[in-house]
């Protein structure tokens, strides 16, 4: 059974870059890696509608905080069976947003912190009545978040197929977003989680976490 390793962070944060790094890492160290990245974009009719309503569509459903959790958790959902034959599979399977990315987003439009209602819900929800595998680790690509706002804007005007969605035009969901993300990682929510800055060396993160994972649980290469 692969270890299950979750990126997550802020929009424009660097999260696909910095996964692209440790997934090029530990190939070259002879792990069998496979990635997902959440929302499946194109494959979820779920992940579509979700994009979709960030971008004004479909009514007032981006403005129910709670039917965009669910339309990313169905996703997620649906995705479930394959995740877990992946798992099977391959000695790490590294995921580009997972189960938290709902938790630290439906928080925050909540105005609450890491342990709040919110939290629990997307907790119960997905760990628990739609019963997707806990990750083994979970990192949070942690920077500034104007930083990561920069990132993002420069990447929707050279992506005209990228451009920004609602969340990340909202500075402010954005600020209260990082801080429930250190709640979560201060907390080890679900599983352990480390934090990594954003000059974060992939060649050295990918050896510290597969000696992590070796040292626990799994990941014997
Ligand atoms: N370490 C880095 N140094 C400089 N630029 C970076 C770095 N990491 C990412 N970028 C740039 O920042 C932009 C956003 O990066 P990336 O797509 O990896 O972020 P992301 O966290 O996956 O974003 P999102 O969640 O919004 O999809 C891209 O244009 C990327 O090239
Ligand atoms: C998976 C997931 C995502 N979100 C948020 C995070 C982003 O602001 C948008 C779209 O995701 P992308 O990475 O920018 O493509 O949705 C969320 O709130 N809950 C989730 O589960």
């Amino acid at each position: 059974m692969g270890a299950l390793i979750v990126v997550e962070g802020l929009d424009g944060a660097g999260k696909r870059t910095l996964s692209a790094g440790l997934v090029e890492a530990w190939r070259a160290a002879g792990f069998v890696v496979s990635t997902l990245a959440f929302p499946r974009y194109g494959t979820s009719v779920h992940a579509d509608l979700g994009a979709e309503a960030l971008r004004g569509r479909h009514g007032d459903t981006a403005s129910s905080i709670e039917a965009m959790a669910l339309l990313w958790a169905l996703d997620r959902r649906d995705a479930a069976d394959g995740l877990r034959k992946l798992l099977a599979d391959n000695d790490i399977v590294l995921l580009d947003r997972y189960v938290a990315s709902n938790a630290a987003y439906t928080a925050a439009r909540h105005h609450e912190g890491g342990s709040g209602p919110a939290v629990e819900w997307v907790r119960e929800l997905e760990f628990e009545r739609f019963a997707l595998p806990v990750p083994d680790l979970q990192l949070l690509l942690r920077v500034p978040v104007e930083l990561a706002a920069r990132r993002a804007r420069s990447r929707a005007a050279s992506d005209t197929g990228r451009d920004r969605d609602a969340y990340e035009r909202d500075s402010g969901l954005q600020a209260r977003t990082g801080q429930v993300y250190d709640d979560l990682a201060r907390r080890q929510w679900m599983s352990p989680w480390r934090v990594a800055g954003p000059d974060a060396d992939p060649r050295q993160l990918a050896a510290e976490i597969s000696n992590q994972l070796h040292h626990g649980r799994g990941v014997t290469r």
